[in-house]
């Protein structure tokens, strides 16, 4: 059940997995909201923990470090600098960003796997899993290739075949074969300790089903189609040599699960917090975070984390006892990019590194944007478009207009000094209850984990400014009544001031400009609503733009970034040619193909893609034309060795006789290359 008021709060973000860097979709999905959640509760006074670091176990990690020829810790390595520095200059302001390589960490999940153990948590099977004897391991699915037993693609994964889609078992692949050593597998037995949780399913029921039903929509649906469809056993260890070793007997060359020590890296991160941030520390202080009742447990993560955050971790910590459990789980759906699935591998994505490198300083706008737009209920979209357009219309029409006016005015008719506040009228009023009310409008939104809305009221707030200046006309009623101006500016002065507070949560850089701007420190939530943030008399600083208009061109340049990658995929994705009819020997016989050499080439006037070119063909010397120029210059290839089809009937090609056929081989992305010998052949060497 929901706390009314909770001592303290850990907020845990998903750990990236460190495969690879951060894109948009992760940042809409988990990091952007969790943020604002933690910088509100802290501008509340909160007492906060928000932690979070890079998930570095697992199969993935073990098949990239492979395929790029370096050690799995180099490439954690690698990826765990980039995310931390990226999340670190977008403002993510995580009070901990750990990894789960670490010391305290290895200690933490393996602790915690021995208590269980010794507790009889688990139970012990025994399977047959794919084993490769010249490589002496057993194989994780993904280190399995073979034939697919659905749609025949010869290269199908041991859980998955890429080309129909299908979930395969190991078991189901046609000629299994290794990755390690290409070598076919065998079946050989293998222990494993398990988390029975079928016996959790009467609790789950109650704490969930029962106990939580303010969870969101999509979040308690899932958790009720997994409980209902009847819970198995989970195996909580993997035959890997990445990872942590299980700690108990018996156990030689097996590590944990990786979303057995994953969940566990927010507990130890929070270890680590304490240890490395706060000077003195006891080492147990950790302990109030996850130990005390009168703590909020809050997880941040996208909707394919929902079954390990909100079924496997809680029945962990339960089963460990001791542990407090989430009191809620606010996953967000996917968010996709330009009408298609990010995709990490088909590097379908926006990525923050670039994005940080391709607008500098505009860290705000992606954040707004993620958040207007954040799939709360259901996927959503980005398009640069719809980045342009929030940023021109809204960003800059709305909440940057509205202060820039306020500010500017200021300086002109008062000199930067706050206006004293005289005779109100009911439209002063209205705005004096704006002011009044939208912080609190705005704070319950996010407390209800509803951002998007809580967002949209932070721009009706801004607005309401806007309308203001714009019934009152400041700039019309300076000439008659200067009073009147004063008291206009000094509301808009509050407002702007309120605003600073209300928005820091959402865009803490251009909060600290505007703070900047009106030289105050930063209030904290608690001031929001009041109307004498700013003394009267009080001197403002030097105004700037908050924000700019972002221009087609910029965009445009993003979307070509997108096309070319898709014409990349594509590519990359060519099919092979299927398979011609069967042919006989001496139909193949038939062909005299013979080794030429190209003696002169020369363009063929007013077309595009075809060559003359004269050949030595040891028997005669003789013109072919080919339809290579968009491929090779002429003086390319003069002297060049080729392979002609040389008893092809003569045809007539623009004119000129083409006695034969060179031949090329095309590749995936339609470039050609020349069949040649490897070595110099005599001129009419047969070719068989
Ligand atoms: N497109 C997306 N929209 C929303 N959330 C996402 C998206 N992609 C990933 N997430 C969430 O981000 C968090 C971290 O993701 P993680 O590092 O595990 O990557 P992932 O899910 O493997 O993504 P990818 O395959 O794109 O690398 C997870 O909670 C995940 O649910
Ligand atoms: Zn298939």
């Amino acid at each position: 059940m929901t706390q009314k008021s909770p001592k303290r709060y850990t907020i845990t973000a998903a750990l990236p997995y460190a495969n690879g860097p951060v894109h948009i979709g992760h940042l809409a999905g988990v990091y952007v909201p969790a943020d604002i959640y933690a910088r509100y509760l802290r501008s509340q006074g909160r007492d906060v923990l928000f932690v979070c670091g890079s998930d570095e176990h697992g199969v993935p990690i073990t098949i990239r470090a492979q395929k790029e020829g370096i050690t799995p810790q180099q490439a954690v390595d690698k990826y765990h600098q980039m995310i931390k520095e990226s999340f670190s200059e977008f403002g993510v302001a995580f009070d901990m960003y750990a990894r789960t390589s670490n010391a305290t960490h290895h200690q933490t999940a393996s602790d915690f796997f021995k208590q269980m153990y010794e507790q009889g948590n688990f139970t012990e099977q025994v399977s047959e899993q794919y084993y490769d004897q010249k490589a002496g391991q057993f194989l994780a699915d993904r280190y399995i290739q073979g034939t697919c037993p659905v749609c025949s693609n010869p290269n199908a994964y041991g859980d998955q075949c890429e080309n129909c889609g299908s979930t395969l078992s190991p078991s189901e692949l046609i000629n299994p074969v290794s990755m390690l050593s290409g070598e076919k597998p065998v079946l050989k037995e293998t222990k494993h300790w398990y988390l029975p949780l079928n016996q959790y399913e009467t609790w789950l029921r109650e704490w969930i089903l029962q106990g939580h039903t303010e969870w969101k929509p999509n979040v308690y649906g899932q958790c009720k189609s997994w409980i209902e469809g009847g819970l198995q056993p989970r195996p909580m260890t993997r035959d890997l040599d990445w990872g942590i070793p299980v700690p108990v007997p018996g156990a030689e060359g097996k590590v944990l699960y990786v979303w057995f020590d994953a969940p566990i890296g927010y507990i130890s991160s929070t270890k680590d917090y304490f240890k490395e941030k706060v000077a003195n520390s006891t080492g147990e202080e950790w302990k109030l975070y996850w130990q005390s009742e009168d703590t909020r447990l809050i997880h941040f993560i996208g909707k394919d984390n929902i079954v390990f955050h909100c079924i496997i971790f809680p029945v962990i910590l339960k089963a460990h006892g001791g542990y407090i459990l989430p009191d809620n789980v606010p996953a967000n759906e996917f968010l996709n990019l330009e009408g298609n699935k990010i995709s990490t591998s088909r590097n379908w994505a926006v990525w923050l590194h670039e994005y940080l490198q391709d607008f500098p300083g505009k860290q705000d706008v992606l954040r707004y944007v993620l958040c207007a737009n954040a799939p709360e209920a259901k996927d959503n979209d980005f398009t640069w478009k719809d980045y342009q357009n929030r940023n021109n219309n809204e960003l800059v029409a709305n909440l940057g207009n509205f202060v820039n006016r306020t500010l500017v005015l200021t300086n002109k008719y008062f000199r930067s000094k706050v206006p004293p506040c005289n005779q109100l009228f009911d439209l002063d009023k209205e705005i004096i209850a704006g002011i009044q009310e939208f912080p609190g409008k705005i704070a319950a939104s996010i407390e209800a984990f509803r951002f998007r809305e809580a967002l949209a009221h932070l721009m009706d707030f801004s607005r309401l400014g806007n309308k203001y200046l714009g019934d009152t006309e400041p700039w019309k009623v300076i000439k008659e009544n200067e009073a009147r101006v004063q008291t206009i500016l000094h509301i808009s002065l509050q407002l702007t001031a309120n605003l600073a507070i209300v928005m820091e949560p959402f865009l803490p850089f251009s909060a600290a400009k505007l703070n900047q701007m009106l030289g105050i420190q930063p209030f904290n939530w608690s001031s929001a609503g009041k109307l004498d943030l700013l003394p009267i008399g009080h001197s403002l600083k030097e105004a700037y733009l908050l924000f700019d208009k972002i221009e087609d061109a910029v965009v445009e340049a993003q979307v070509q970034k997108l096309l070319d990658t898709k014409k990349a995929n594509e590519a990359a994705n060519r099919k092979v040619p299927p398979a011609k009819a069967e042919v006989s020997f001496d139909d193949f016989t038939k062909m005299d193909i013979r080794v030429a050499t190209i003696l002169a080439a020369e363009a063929v006037p007013k077309t595009k893609k075809l060559l003359k070119l004269t050949l030595d063909t040891g028997l005669d010397k003789r013109t072919v034309v080919s339809g290579i120029a968009e491929h090779f210059k002429p003086e390319e290839i003069i002297g060049r060795q080729v392979c002609l089809l040389a008893n092809l009937a003569p045809r007539d090609i623009k004119g000129i006789q083409s006695q034969g056929m060179i031949l090329m081989a095309e590749d995936r992305d339609g470039s050609l290359s020349f069949i040649n010998p490897e070595k110099v052949i005599i001129n009419g060497g047969t070719v068989s």
